[in-house]
């Protein structure tokens, strides 16, 4: 009796040992296949799967070629296909046009705007304009961001106009609200960017501000406002303090089929500036775009920081136009932002990004006011071509809706 159950005993587990190897195989055939690399290129045709064969199950085996079947009369096997890396397909974009941009892209100031037009013209059609309603008329121009001093101002001007008046008809009111509130924008400002090269050099412009404004994206944008015009660029990626920044500005410049100048991260600025300069030479181009890094962690950090940049931008030709990026959405911590770069380098334009996304367009007026330098381009969305030169008329009709 004891020999039989031995006999048992080890057939069992002699049984259980050749399933568990079983089990163990077929684990192992499950194992994911290797992920494909990130960059494309032609590799080999996986071997052909055999009848039973799951479908996930990896051909480690290699194939069976032509070349092993004897085929009658063959003489040479045709090869099979080699590994090649493709050339990467670089697709150069035809930038919209820069006339008219602002016109066309007018509907979406009015639509974030016209709450300070359409309040205004409401305001001033009531029947009697006594003080109280002046007092709203200032504080829908206050909340605007056009701040106090110049609210004042148009107000003192439309309410002395409008008692000199008498009758007031709605189109007199519009007529007279835009006229005023273009005199604060201040058409007389010269808002040509000096983007048109010297006679040895290029032109130079820097693009400065606080990381987030759209600083990255406007150089970028620039670049196919430029382009737009028939000028050649080159980038330099001098904004070595956000790693993907370089990445960024490249892959804008590209776009165009412009050059971008760029250096290791956490490199420095100026002499990444200094060479996107000297390659701006070498390729006879219009015009260098520098794209800097705006940390505003101490005064004196950025003080040295971009006066570096310019002196040594300098040794090759002067610096021709020192552009403020600033998002509109940011209101009074914008100007904040604007008067620390104001003392820190001499600004020659305003861009003011993000006026789509905001209803205080007035702070077109306070900022121009602040730094008495006038603003020459608007982002207005986050397409590519939603950079437009700005221009004082569209902006007013845009507000007031025509
Ligand atoms: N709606 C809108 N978004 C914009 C505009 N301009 C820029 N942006 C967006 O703002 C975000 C920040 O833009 P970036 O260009 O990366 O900002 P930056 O100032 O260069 O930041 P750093 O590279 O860190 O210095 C992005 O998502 C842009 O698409 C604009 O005019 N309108």
């Amino acid at each position: 009796m004891e020999t039989v159950i031995l006999v048992v005993v080890i057939a069992l587990v002699v049984i259980l040992g050749a399933g568990g190897l079983v089990i163990g195989s077929r684990r192992r055939n499950r194992q994911l296949p290797p992920s494909p690399p990130s960059t494309p290129t032609i590799t080999k045709p996986p071997a052909e799967p055999h009848v039973g064969d799951e479908a996930e199950t990896p051909r480690e085996e290699p194939r069976r070629t032509i070349e092993e079947v004897p085929l009658p009369g063959a003489t040479a096997a045709p090869e099979a296909p080699e590994e090649v890396e493709l050339p990467e397909q670089v697709v150069v974009e035809r930038p919209e046009p820069t006339e008219g941009r602002l016109v066309r892209l007018r509907s979406r100031l009015s639509r974030s705007q016209n709450s300070l037009g359409k309040g205004l013209l409401t305001l001033l059609s009531r029947e009697r304009l006594d003080d109280d309603t002046w007092e709203e008329v200032e504080d829908t121009l206050i909340t605007a961001d056009v701040g106090v001093t110049p609210t004042q101002e148009l107000v003192e001007r439309l309410r002395t106009r409008v008692r000199v008046l008498g009758t007031r008809t709605p189109d007199e009111l519009r007529t007279l609200l835009r006229e005023e509130l273009l005199a604060l924008v201040d058409p007389t400002l010269d808002r040509a960017l000096r983007t048109e090269s010297h006679e040895e050099s290029p032109a130079v412009v820097l693009v400065v501000g606080v990381n987030g404004t759209g600083k990255t994206t406007t150089t970028g944008k620039l670049a196919r406002v430029l382009v737009a015009d028939g000028r050649s660029v080159v980038l330099g990626a001098a904004d070595t303090f956000r790693a993907a920044a370089a990445d960024q500005l490249q892959t804008w410049g590209e776009r165009v089929g412009a050059r971008t100048v760029r250096g290791p991260e956490g490199g420095d600025p100026a002499s990444i500036a200094f060479d996107a300069v000297k390659e701006g030479i070498a390729e006879g181009a219009d015009t260098v775009l520098i794209d800097t890094a705006g940390r505003l962690h101490t005064k004196t950090g950025l003080m040295d920081e971009l006066g570096k940049v310019k002196r040594v931008v300098e040794k090759h030709g002067p610096v021709d136009e020192v552009l403020l990026v600033l998002d509109a959405t940011t209101g009074q911590n914008g100007l904040v932002q604007a008067r620390v770069f104001a003392e820190v380098v001499d600004i020659t334009g305003i861009v003011l990004t993000k006026l789509d996304g905001t209803a205080k367009g007035g702070i077109v007026v306070a900022v121009q006011r602040e730094l008495g330098v006038p603003v020459k381009l608007v982002g207005l969305g986050e397409g590519a071509d939603d950079l437009a030169p700005f221009e004082p008329e569209a902006f007013v009709d845009a507000l007031i809706g025509e």
